[in-house]
């Protein structure tokens, strides 16, 4: 669904270059349920919205389904957003009317797109648990109620890809995790593409595949020991202990290495690296004198 290679995003304003994205390779498949995860400022939101088309990538290669967003046309890029891709944010005042009823809310997109169809509008309504609540104005919902509402009207032009930017950031724990129950009940019935940035590792625990982001490389990717587990994990268990880590290397054979184990180490810019025919050991450089 996704592949990115050594994608580059460079932020210009007047007197400063910020580089968000430094070469950074992701790949989605199709029906995955994914989360990326990173530091304040590692690019997570850079790459969402350069995957969701709010944003233009610099340089490198992204392509999503059968569209190469590096080279997308204006005209293009609106179908893409209308038809391919469902976002959703932390704050939904982005995508919510709020003297419209939840039920309008859904149906607007459609109409924009002109695929109107009021069924399907109120299916996803009682799919993400507010059948009860549809004819009521957004303002007399809750947050928790509004971030559902959010999530069907991302759903509402068929999208085979969502993108969600901290989903459960502002509601508390029991819809943290009816909002994740939702993400994982659409993925396998409808089976959308997901894709989820947080900061929360318990939330990161509920998902197949985990990929960290550093510096705005891909560094560390968490892979789910046991796919079946979430419905044994109702518990919750850490991210170390429900997946594997691995270190991601790049098509160039280059790895990051946590800053905490080189300063550990004492290595700066240079290090030692011995293959031992069963292990790769890097060490500090060996002292010259
Ligand atoms: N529009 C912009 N103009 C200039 N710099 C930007 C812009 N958007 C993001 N940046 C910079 O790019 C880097 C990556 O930002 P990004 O928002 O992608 O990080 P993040 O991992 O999502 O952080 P957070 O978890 O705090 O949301 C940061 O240094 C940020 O200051």
């Amino acid at each position: 669904m996704i592949s990115c290679e050594e994608l580059v995003k460079i932020y210009k304003t007047d007197d400063i270059e910020v580089v968000a994205l430094k070469g950074l390779n992701i790949s989605v498949a199709d029906g995955e349920m994914m989360a990326i995860i990173g530091n304040s400022g590692s690019g997570k939101s850079t790459l969402l919205n350069i995957l969701g088309g709010l944003d233009r990538p610099s340089a490198g290669q992204v392509q999503v389904g059968e569209w190469n967003l590096l080279k997308i046309t204006d005209d293009e890029l609106v179908k893409y957003k209308r038809k391919t891709v469902g976002f959703i944010w932390q704050n939904n005042a982005r995508n919510l009317v709020p003297y419209l009823t939840a039920l309008e809310n859904v149906e607007m997109p459609m109409m924009l797109s002109g695929q109107y169809d009021r069924t399907y509008a109120k299916q996803l309504l009682e799919w993400v648990g507010l059948k009860e609540r549809m004819g009521n104005k957004l303002q007399q919902l809750s947050g928790g109620e509004q971030q559902r509402v959010a999530i069907a009207i991302s759903l509402a032009n068929r999208p085979s890809l969502l993108l969600a930017d901290e989903p459960t950031g502002s509601v508390d724990t029991r819809t943290s995790d009816m909002i994740m129950d939702i993400f994982r009940k659409l993925n396998r019935e409808l089976g959308v593409t997901i894709v989820i940035v947080t900061h929360d590792m318990t939330l990161a625990g509920k998902v197949d595949r985990v990929v960290a982001i550093r510096d705005g490389m891909t560094s560390t990717e968490f892979i789910k020991r046991n796919p079946n587990l979430d419905q044994l994990e109702a518990g919750g268990h850490s991210i170390q202990e429900a997946h594997e880590e691995y270190v991601v290397l790049d098509r160039a054979g280059r790895l990051q290495i946590p800053k905490t184990y080189l300063q550990a180490l004492g290595i700066d810019n240079k290090a030692s690296m011995e293959f031992d025919g069963d292990k790769i050991i890097i060490r500090p450089p060996k002292s010259l004198t």
